[in-house]
Parts: C-alpha cells; sequence; structure tokens
C-alpha cells in the first residue's frame, strides 16, 4: 500500500510527567510502516525523550501554523512528524506541574482540528492527568467528556474492549452507563432517556465501526443482585429493566438486567458482543483485571475516530526513567483507531 494510504493517526502524548509520552513515542515508532502516528506535544520534550529511549528514533518537528498553513508535511518511514504544542514548565518525570495542565488540554483540541480539517483520520489519546487540569483552573473530568464537548455531541458511550488477549475465548467489550462521576451521583445519573440512547449508540457503533451485524448486549444491573425484586434497589424495576424493554421494541438485541458480579462467566460472555454496566469501576475492574496493557478504549457516537489505552499515567513508573512501561495497550489503540479509519477511507 503506497505511504500516502496509510491512515494518519494523531497521537496526544498525555500528561509531560507521565508514561503517556514514552509510550507515544515507542509505539509510534515500532508501527510506523503500518500507519503514519503524527504525535502531538513538546517537540523539544520528545525529542530530548527520543533520544533516551534509542537514539536511531527519529523525529520531526512543525509548528500549529505550519500545519495550518500547509497542512501536514510529507514524510517518509524514516521519520514521525510532531506537532508542536509547547509546555509551559520543565517536565520532571513522576512529578505533576499544573502549569502544564492547559498545553496538555491544547494537544486535544489540535487532535481535534487536525482531524476536523481533514489532516488526520483518527486520534489516539495517551494517558493524562485529570487532576492536573482542574488544577490548572479548567474543570475536567475525562477525554470522553471532552471531546463529546469539543465536538457539540450530546451523547457519547465509553466502551473498553480486549480482543489482543489470546488468554480470553472471544474479545470482552464492556461499556458503561455513566462515566466519570462520583459513585454517590451514579443512581440519580441513570435516567430512562440516555440509557435507551446508550443502548442504541452502541448497538449502531458495533455494527458501523466494529464490523458486527447484530450485537448483543448483557446489560447489568445497578444494585446487588440486580435489586433483589426491589428490595435491595428499585432502578432496575422503575429504569432498567423498563428501558431494556423499549429497546427490544425497537429491534435492539438487548438483554438484563443482570447481577453484575456474576453476568462475567464464560456461559454468558459467550453469547454476548458487549456488556453494559451502569458504573465505571463495576464494569472496567473485570475488564482491566482480564486484560490490563491489552486493552482499548473507544469512545463510541462521536462523529470522529477517537481511542484510548486502558492505563493512566503510571506516575511511578516515569519518576524511574524510561524503559519501564508496557507499549502493549498503546500499540492495541494505535492498531485499532488505523483499523477502523482504514473502514472510513475505504468506504
Ligand atoms: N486514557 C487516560 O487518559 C487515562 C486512563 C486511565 C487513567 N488515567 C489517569 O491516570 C492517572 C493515574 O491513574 P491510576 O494511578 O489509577 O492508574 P495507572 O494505570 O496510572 O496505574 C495503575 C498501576 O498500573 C501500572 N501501570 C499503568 N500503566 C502501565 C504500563 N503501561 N506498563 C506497566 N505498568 C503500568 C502503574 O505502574 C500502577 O502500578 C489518573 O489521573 C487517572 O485519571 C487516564
Ligand atoms: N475511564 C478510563 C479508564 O479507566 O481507563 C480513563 O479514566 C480514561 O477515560 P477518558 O478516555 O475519558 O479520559
Amino acid at each position: 500500500m503506497p505511504d500516502s494510504r496509510l491512515p494518519v493517526i494523531a497521537v496526544t502524548v498525555g500528561e509531560p510527567a507521565g508514561i503517556g509520552p514514552e509510550i507515544s513515542i515507542r509505539a509510534a515508532w515500532a508501527l510506523r510502516q503500518q500507519m503514519r502516528p503524527v504525535l502531538i506535544g513538546d517537540a523539544a520534550y520528545l525529542a530530548m525523550l527520543a533520544n533516551e529511549i534509542d537514539p536511531s528514533i527519529r523525529l520531526m518537528g512543525i509548528s500549529l501554523q505550519a500545519m495550518r498553513n500547509a497542512g501536514l508535511p510529507a514524510t517518509d518511514q524514516q521519520r514521525v512528524t510532531v506537532i508542536d504544542c509547547p509546555l509551559n514548565a520543565h517536565v520532571i518525570a513522576g512529578q505533576l506541574d499544573p502549569r502544564n495542565g492547559r498545553a496538555v488540554l491544547q494537544t486535544l483540541d489540535v487532535a481535534v482540528e487536525s482531524v476536523q480539517q481533514g489532516w488526520c483520520d483518527a486520534i489516539v489519546t495517551a494517558p493524562l492527568q485529570k487532576s492536573t487540569i482542574n488544577q490548572a483552573g479548567v474543570r475536567f473530568s475525562g477525554h470522553t467528556e471532552y471531546l463529546a464537548e469539543k465536538t457539540q455531541t450530546p451523547q457519547v458511550v465509553m466502551m473498553l474492549a480486549c480482543d489482543a488477549n489470546p488468554q480470553l475465548p472471544q474479545p470482552l467489550r464492556v461499556a458503561l452507563a455513566t462515566t466519570h462521576l462520583p459513585l454517590r451521583e451514579v443512581p440519580d445519573a441513570i435516567r430512562s432517556d440516555e440509557l435507551l440512547r446508550t443502548m442504541q449508540i452502541i448497538d449502531a457503533d458495533l455494527r458501523q465501526k466494529m464490523g458486527i451485524a447484530h450485537p448483543r448486549i448483557l446489560v447489568t444491573g445497578l444494585n446487588p443482585h440486580a435489586g433483589e425484586n426491589g428490595y435491595l434497589g428499585r432502578e432496575e424495576i422503575d429504569i432498567i429493566a423498563p428501558v431494556i424493554a423499549q429497546a427490544q421494541a425497537l429491534g435492539l438485541q438487548v438483554s438484563g438486567p443482570y447481577p453484575a458480579d456474576t453476568l462475567f462467566q464464560q456461559k454468558y460472555l459467550a453469547q454476548a458482543d458487549c456488556v453494559l454496566a451502569m458504573y465505571h469501576d463495576q464494569g472496567l475492574t473485570v475488564l482491566k483485571h482480564a486484560s490490563f496493557g491489552l486493552g482499548v478504549n473507544i469512545t463510541l457516537g462521536l462523529s470522529l475516530i477517537r481511542t484510548s489505552v486502558d492505563h493512566g499515567t503510571a506516575l511511578d513508573l516515569a519518576a524511574q526513567g524510561v524503559g519501564h512501561a508496557d507499549t502493549g495497550s498503546m500499540q492495541v489503540a494505535l492498531r485499532t483507531a488505523a483499523a477502523m479509519a482504514m473502514t472510513n477511507i475505504k468506504k
């Protein structure tokens, strides 16, 4: 395939004090013959880090203004392009500095611009530190919510998936009805209209973006034992079961609500394409236990393609210097985004 047909993937390098910049450089370099990764971050810092990782890695920095003037420069596979988004403060690996929070956020804005302008086909985000962006004075709960707002998408769905773990008998996909919010706010955030829309987004994206002809979705309850007929909570009776019935009436293959603690058994998972869990740790704990470091986070319902890793900034590893972080999930995130982008390119 000619180089020009390779999918171009915008990669935001994430929290500079974490492992994001290192895994972005390593994964981009490793996969540069299968796609064209374009790193978005501080070019000088990334060049310094690349040299530390492996002096044979070649990066080529360009300014955002140059991109706006002339688009992405032609390149061969000997170099990875970096769109320069300068940081405000010197980086000490492992030590967060809120002075860099806004610069991290700018990388997301540039990534969105790069897709909206047609310079790139998809976005992959390395992990950032949500608290640092808040400390920088910007209310921020996660990429998922930020990208929805930035692209004026009323509702998106966070789904983490793993099909790269040979120990799993089939791909494991876990989508969430609620994302980053305090546990105390979860029950009130499970509302009928949004839950139905969540099911529809999962169904549509599994069909259109993942090629699953008739997606089967298993839905968890919220409460222990799915509410025990109302004796341990009423959300299943009042909201979740009626929404499942509505979705079924619309032709979706949705069932539940099932008790979350026993749903993740092979006999159920073998009959499913996705589990819809009610909140973050109910679903993601299972997925990360099964496949930490090999999973991918996909934002469903967005007009653009966005994937990410299944792990965070790992400040503890970054503080030890380069060479400790695993790039497995970053590679899966890049490959998944590239595959989704290729589907679009071929259309
Ligand atoms: N996509 C994202 O932007 C994303 C995803 C998850 C968490 N986060 C953020 O990351 C920050 C830290 O979160 P956390 O401490 O809960 O989780 P974490 O994933 O950063 O770390 C948890 C443990 O896993 C290890 N680990 C993580 N990534 C690894 C890798 N690539 N290779 C080897 N070991 C790895 C760490 O060393 C640590 O022991 C938080 O601010 C959180 O919001 C961001
Ligand atoms: N919920 C994600 C996880 O646990 O892996 C993570 O926090 C990243 O979420 P965003 O992609 O929304 O930043």
